[in-house]
């Protein structure tokens, strides 16, 4: 049998330390890297990415969005990348944010959870506004499949709090009775922006992984990560995109060194939260 995606998750954690790097190949980062804005530059940003960190991060994560700006040669080269990924033993959090009605969900989850598919990924994120019940199938299909979905809940974004909050509580809700009875990890994380000023769900029964965006150009850093999450920062995945991403030559350097810190003020022995 094959080990879930929380246990293979939190293995990751423990040997790699609590951090997850975005490979976001954007028009800005491309221009950066001396690369064309073409399927060629995204695959040179990428596989350049791959090489330089799938060996230190615990889950790298691609940002859908930049290479489904190329269509077709783009999704080739998405397709690369989680193969490349892979191949190199690190988590695979494909950034997606998909949400439908259940059936095209199914479908969804073919793309992005089935192991047959080109694209499947270790994860995928999912917007749950046309209800949690909608992600049922997705849900399945990632128990089946020894993979993991974060759920949209609370984004990084300025604009997410009003819209979010009210319905933020049926997530979580949702996610818990998903994750009962799993270990370490259950197969529903969700997605909580490291730049909140506080926390206003009740994280301790949830049982499953937090992808916490916002680090870096968003302006959070590890120790607001630790300070927000406190009690459940042991399940708290961090993330971080353009702060790593924006110079080829300190690339690894500086994962090190969010990874460390993030590990320094993440590990359950550190109380500076409290
Ligand atoms: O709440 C969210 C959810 C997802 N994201 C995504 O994470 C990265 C963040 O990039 P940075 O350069 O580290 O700001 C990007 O792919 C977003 O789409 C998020 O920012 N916030």
């Amino acid at each position: 049998m094959n080990e879930s995606f929380g246990t293979r998750l939190r293995a990751r954690l423990d040997a790699y330390g609590p951090l997850c790097v975005g490979i976001d190949p954007s028009p800005a980062l491309l221009h950066a890297w001396e690369l064309d804005d073409a399927p060629a530059g995204i695959e040179r940003f990428s596989r350049t990415v791959v090489e330089s960190v799938a060996d230190v991060a615990a889950v790298v994560k691609p940002q859908s969005a930049f290479f489904e700006r190329w269509g077709s040669r783009g999704i080739a080269v998405l397709e690369r990348t989680i193969a490349d990924l892979r191949e190199a033993g690190t988590l695979v959090l494909l950034d997606a944010k998909r949400g439908d009605v259940g059936s095209t969900m199914t479908a969804y989850a073919e793309a992005y959870l089935d192991r047959g598919s080109p694209l499947a990924a270790d994860a995928v994120t999912l917007s749950p506004y046309q209800g949690f019940g909608s992600l049922e199938g997705a849900i399945t299909s990632a128990v089946a499949n020894d993979a993991a979905v974060f759920v949209v809940t609370r984004t990084s974004n300025p604009e997410s709090a009003d819209f979010q909050q009210p319905v933020a509580g049926q997530v979580l809700a949702g996610a818990v009775a998903a994750n009962a009875g799993h270990s370490p990890f259950g197969p529903v994380g969700l997605v909580i922006g490291a730049t909140l000023q506080r926390l206003d769900l009740p994280l301790d029964d949830l049982n499953g992984p937090i992808l916490a965006p916002g680090m870096g150009v968003q302006g959070a850093t590890p120790a607001d990560v630790a300070r927000l999450f406190g009690p459940v920062r042991h399940a708290v995945v961090p993330s971080v995109s353009r702060a790593v991403l924006a110079d080829p030559q300190r690339l690894r350097a500086r994962v090190l060194r969010y990874r460390d810190e993030c590990a320094a003020h993440l590990s359950p022995q550190t109380a500076a939260h409290l």
